[in-house]
């Protein structure tokens, strides 16, 4: 038995992480820090991760990116997080969480143990769920093979003792070959060990579906809370914290049900059956050694492994401050050089090693400390029911086979139990991760559909903020009692002062937030009383900065109709004029977006300016820059959380205050610039209007 082999799959886990400036001194095994990508576990890792890689590239994306939208993207006004918000269909349990990120509030001992087993708990429905026959079916299989490959694990020490037993005869005056003697029995012994291997392998591999549906069954459930909760979550929220605690979390899900189902179970049902076999064959003598020690070893474990966590805590902290310094330097190398301060850098290196000096030898010493306890108490074990069973050879109670025996089943115990600290640890670090990725799924949804809300039935378009207040923050409101009317057809713009709430009215709109007071009425229906699902299918937004995924042309010319055909992909590409372009590129649909350029870009949005206005959709601009609104049929104009004034361009410049004064001012910075080009690229503006695939 190759005791590290056949554990790789706990030792995997925690290989040392690869660290750029990882330090010399190493132990064994120093565990990878929680805030650096991990080295893969037992599976492979679930390509859920790599979809939310994607996802924070795109969020970069959007501040480096030149391209605009090349059809009306349903979503965002200004941030790529906006995108995700979609229909709410289902509410989940309201739950008090501080910081889903961080995990349960709760942090005592006992809090801990009870969110432990509320973990486990969920964790029975993915590998025992309702409506899935075919999973129960393989976990049945699992556990019947588990079983198998113990029951014959167990028979081999039966068959040695028989073996030992069939030869302790005087062949010198017998006779016989040892085949004639003992070699059914030294076949079966092989057969024994072979077929408990092959039940165990054929295991992991029955067990391997179960575990990684399961991954992809939570990983799935938790992207999808992900993208319903409101936009609030994600502006408050690192997308980085959000990818690395699904990447821990399900990375703990394949820890548990493996370590589980290949460590856990199985040495808890070799320990009962060796006690069993102990106590039926030789008396209850025996199998009370074996419990207590049993007793005795994972009590020590645990106590010390808890103990132990600390260093690695430090080392790892310690191993992160080295990275931090050398990083540093290496990046202001320049200025290191300017100074000559060399050696200063070496010695502030070297300071943060020799933390991690300290700490690695800590886990060193007591890691020699947790084998030795172990091995005294295993070994002290061992040795008492040695001399039990010799004094029974002596009294003739027992044979040579029977010590034998007892010495194999017992010592076969040490290879699991061996790694058992190591499990434990990984064990708690994965419930952990795992607490904080079931936390994200008990973040409330705040808006939702009404019990019963109706699709939106569209008309004209006609919208109308109806005494709308609102504010993000209780203590700041940001529209006070703002009523306005937009005509089914026209185009109107809202303009004002930069934080004057003119997003705020666009995502109040698309049901990102619910108002305080006051109702929004689209074609007479209030938005809260129809599906979200149809109110943000019924609007279209060119935002102002666009949101573009990392993907090909084609895919984001989809993303506004995501089931168009491509006949109508490449339909809507020569409409809004970008066909040519397109056909220019090697790749053509298929290259990447951000090939498009600037021009190409203005073109698109002047082009979509223009189909706005001919299919006399109710548009709203949120402007800054109001010559690219001056010829709305309605300007509205917000300030202090109010409408200031309201009405065309002519009659505001005439007989207004504030955005005449607003047009005065752009006019005289305008003077001489390339204003069409700036304009067309920092309005936003959103229309309701039965989707399309045109742009
Ligand atoms: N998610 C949020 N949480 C808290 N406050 C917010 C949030 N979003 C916006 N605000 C605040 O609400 C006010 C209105 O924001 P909004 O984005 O609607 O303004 P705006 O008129 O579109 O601004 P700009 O012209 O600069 O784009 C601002 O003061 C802003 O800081
Ligand atoms: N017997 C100990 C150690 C087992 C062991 O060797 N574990 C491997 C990883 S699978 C290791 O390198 N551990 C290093 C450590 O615990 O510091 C236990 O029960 O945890």
């Amino acid at each position: 038995m190759q005791p590290l082999a056949r554990f790789g799959r706990i030792c995997a886990r925690q290989k040392p992480h690869a660290s750029l400036w990882m330090p010399p001194v190493q132990t064994r095994s120093p565990i990878p820090p929680r805030n650096t990508s991990l080295v893969a576990s037992s599976f492979p890792k679930p390509s859920f991760s790599n979809v939310f890689r994607r996802y924070a590239t795109t969020t970069n994306s959007t501040s480096t990116t030149t391209t605009k939208p090349i059809q009306g993207v349903k979503g965002a006004t200004k941030t790529p997080q906006v995108l995700q918000a979609e229909t709410v269909k289902k509410a989940s349990k309201p739950v008090t969480v501080v910081d889903p990120l961080l995990g349960s509030a709760d942090v005592s001992k006992s809090g801990q143990r009870k969110a432990d087993w509320a973990i486990l708990k969920d964790m029975i429905h993915y590998i025992w769920p309702k409506d899935n026959l075919g999973t129960k079916v393989r976990v049945g299989l699992a556990l019947g093979l588990l079983i198998g490959a113990k029951l014959l694990n167990v028979q081999v020490p039966f068959f040695f003792k028989s073996i030992v037993d069939s030869l302790n005869i005087d062949f010198s005056s017998v006779g016989g070959t040892a085949a004639a003697v003992a070699g059914s029995l030294i076949l079966a012994y092989g057969l024994a060990r072979i077929g408990a291997t092959i039940f165990q392998e054929i295991r992991n591999a029955v067990f391997a579906t179960v575990a990684q549906t399961a991954i992809r069954r939570v990983a799935c459930d938790v992207f999808n809370h992900l993208l319903r909760l409101d936009l609030n979550f994600h502006l408050t929220r690192q997308t980085g914290g959000l990818t690395r605690a699904i990447d821990r979390g399900t990375k703990g899900i394949s820890f548990v049900l493996t370590s589980m189902v290949f460590h856990i179970l199985p040495i808890l049902l070799e320990i009962s059956m060796v006690c069993g076999i102990l106590t039926y064959n030789y008396g209850a003598q025996f199998a009370v050694v074996t419990a207590v020690t049993m007793s005795a070893y994972t009590a020590f474990t645990i106590v010390t492994t808890s103990w132990r966590t600390k260093f690695r805590k430090q080392a790892n902290a310690a191993d992160n401050a080295a990275a931090t310094v050398a990083v540093d330097s290496l990046i202001n190398f320049e200025a290191v050089k300017y100074f000559n301060n060399e050696k200063f850098e070496v010695i502030r290196y070297d300071k943060a090693l020799k933390g991690y000096e300290a700490a690695s030898i800590k886990i060193a010493t007591s890691l020699a400390f947790l084998n030795s306890g172990q091995n005294i108490i295993f070994s002290s074990a061992l040795t008492a029911m040695m001399y039990l069973a010799a004094q029974g050879v002596v009294d003739g109670t027992m044979t040579v086979g029977d010590l034998v025996m007892i010495n194999q089943l017992v010592f076969q115990l040490s290879v699991p139990l061996n790694f058992l600290g190591s499990v434990y640890r990984e064990l708690r670090q994965s419930l952990l991760d795992m607490e904080t990725l079931f936390n994200l799924q008990k973040v409330n949804v705040s808006v939702k559909d009404s019990p019963n809300a109706k699709p939106l039935a569209l008309k004209g378009g006609e919208i109308k903020f109806e005494n709308v207040s609102f504010g993000y923050h209780p203590q700041r409101p940001i529209l006070k009692n703002v009523s306005f009317t937009i005509p089914a057809g026209n185009k109107v713009a809202v303009v004002g002062p930069s934080g004057c709430g003119k997003s705020t009215i666009l995502r109040l709109l698309f049901r990102y937030y619910d108002v305080d007071s006051g109702r929004i009425l689209i074609d007479g229906q209030d938005i809260r009383d129809v599906t979200v699902e149809s109110l943000r299918k019924a609007i279209g937004v060119v935002p102002q900065d666009t949101p573009l995924f990392n993907n090909t042309i084609e895919h984001n010319i989809r993303y506004g109709r995501t089931d168009a055909t491509d006949e109508e992909v490449r339909a809507v590409a020569k409409r809004a004029r970008i066909a040519d372009a397109i056909a220019k590129f090697p790749d053509g649909y298929q290259t990447k977006t951000s090939a498009l350029d600037t021009e190409t870009e203005n073109s698109l949005l002047q082009n979509i300016n223009g189909i706005l206005k001919e299919k006399r959709r109710t548009s709203v601009f949120v402007a800054h820059r109001l010559r690219t609104i001056f010829d709305s049929d309605q300007i509205i104009v917000l300030k202090d959380g109010v409408v200031a004034e309201q009405g065309t361009h002519q009659q505001l410049v005439d007989g207004g205050t504030v955005y005449a004064s607003m047009w005065a001012a752009q006019e005289v910075l305008s003077i001489g610039t390339d204003t069409d080009k700036a304009s067309s690229a920092s309005s936003s503006s959103s229309s309701t209007e039965p989707k399309t695939p045109s742009p």
